[in-house]
């Protein structure tokens, strides 16, 4: 048990639990929805801008990390919360997962992944040791084992065979990261949709040791009702006393099904991306702000929102500046939607330590128009 790392659950309402998480650098309040600040910065956000939405921590990339500026280069001026001047917890991912997915010329063996920089085509290597030397580099609180996510479709043996590596690659992980107190360790589960592959994963990750644990390898397109059939039965396979943290989800449905399920932590690109595009997530549904009909509306996007963008702006000023392609535009969006999935978040924990997380959820259904509004 790293010193310095402990959760606690304070209420459970089902299979839902909320807690917090503390850390060296400041408590993270669960279930969590941690905002993806890829490059060292979420974008379009100032950090105390990505605070003022309600988020506890956010996520680095060891990837795009380690090809730009360097690890090395941000240890050098004081590690990844100096450099990118966010002092509470941030998690990284570790890298296996975005070579996979960005990187060209890839070639995977027992020892690792070698890849060109899909940035400039530079050559590297990424192994277990490697990577933990990465994030310990960045000063990251949390860290990721090494692992591989198996891309769709994938056949039963081609799975099996991808977890037992990435189980090989979690005990080198935890055999490279040390005892670092103050830091934790994440295994992550692999094995698909197969319940006997998750049982085998979460087994040998139970067997090695870990502060956290991570449901890898769904939100890669398998769809929510096969990801909701893994999450019947997956984080119920892991430690109750851990944090148990749901990879690269989601949209909000996703998330109130998740937490639903037993899931504690979560991320993803969306809210941030999809606010670039003009796309806004509200209690009622999803706004494109580029359709025609927003030109003349004096509304804000959601009159109970308290963000900046809806106590300031109208949905006319924000379809302008996202046609006109002002720089507001993403800043004002990407403020909103940061804000309403921690404003989902924060009654998420509230119902749950209220007893009333069944209600919640079917008002959260039923204020849900289907398609845009
Ligand atoms: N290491 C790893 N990462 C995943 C991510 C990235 C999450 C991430 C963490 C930190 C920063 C950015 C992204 C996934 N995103 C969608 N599905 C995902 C599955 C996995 C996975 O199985 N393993
Ligand atoms: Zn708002």
């Amino acid at each position: 048990m790293a010193t310095g790392f402990g959760f606690t659950v304070q209420a459970t309402d089902g299979k839902a639990r909320t807690g917090v998480i503390e850390t060296t650098r400041g408590a993270v309040r669960t279930p969590a929805f941690m905002p993806v600040g890829t490059a060292g910065t979420v974008k379009a956000m100032l950090p105390e801008s990505v605070r003022a939405t309600g988020a506890d921590i956010l996520l680095g990339n060891t990837y795009h990390l380690m090809l730009r500026p360097t690890a090395e280069r941000i240890a050098a001026l004081g590690g990844l919360h100096k450099f990118m001047n966010w002092d509470r917890p941030i998690l990284t991912d570790s890298g296996g997962f975005q070579v996979m997915s960005l990187a060209s010329l890839r070639k995977m063996t027992e020892e690792g992944v070698r890849f060109s920089s899909h940035i400039d085509g530079s050559k590297h290597m990424l192994t277990p040791e490697r990577s933990m030397e990465i994030q310990k580099l960045l000063g990251s609180d949390i860290v990721m084992c090494f692992d591989e996510c198996p891309a769709l479709p994938a056949t039963d043996a081609e799975v099996a065979k991808s977890m037992r590596m990435s189980m090989r690659w979690a005990q080198r992980s935890r055999d490279a990261f040390g005892d670092r107190p103050g830091h934790a360790l994440f295994g992550i589960m692999q094995g698909g949709v197969t319940r006997a592959l998750r049982e085998e994963s979460a087994e040998a990750l139970t067997a090695i040791g870990f502060d956290g644990y991570a449901v890898g390898g769904l939100a890669v397109g398998e769809g929510q009702e096969a990801m909701f059939d893994v999450l019947n039965y997956a984080p119920g396979m892991l430690p109750e006393d851990k944090p148990r943290y749901l990879m690269g989800v989601g949209k909000p449905d996703d998330i109130v099904g998740a937490v639903e399920r037993g899931i504690d932590m979560m991320d993803c690109v969306l809210p941030s991306r999809s606010g670039r595009t003009g796309q806004a997530w509200t209690r009622m549904g999803q706004i494109n702000i580029k359709n025609a009909r927003h030109q003349n509306d004096p509304r804000p996007l959601d009159e109970a929102c308290t963000c900046p963008a809806c106590r300031n702006y109208s949905r006319a000023y924000l379809h302008h500046v996202n046609k006109a392609g002002e720089i507001i535009a993403s800043m004002l969006m990407t403020w909103h939607n940061l804000h309403y999935y921690q404003e989902l978040m924060q009654g998420l924990r509230d119902a749950i330590a209220g007893g009333r997380l069944a209600a919640f959820v079917a008002d959260f259904h039923a204020k849900r128009a289907q398609g845009d509004i």
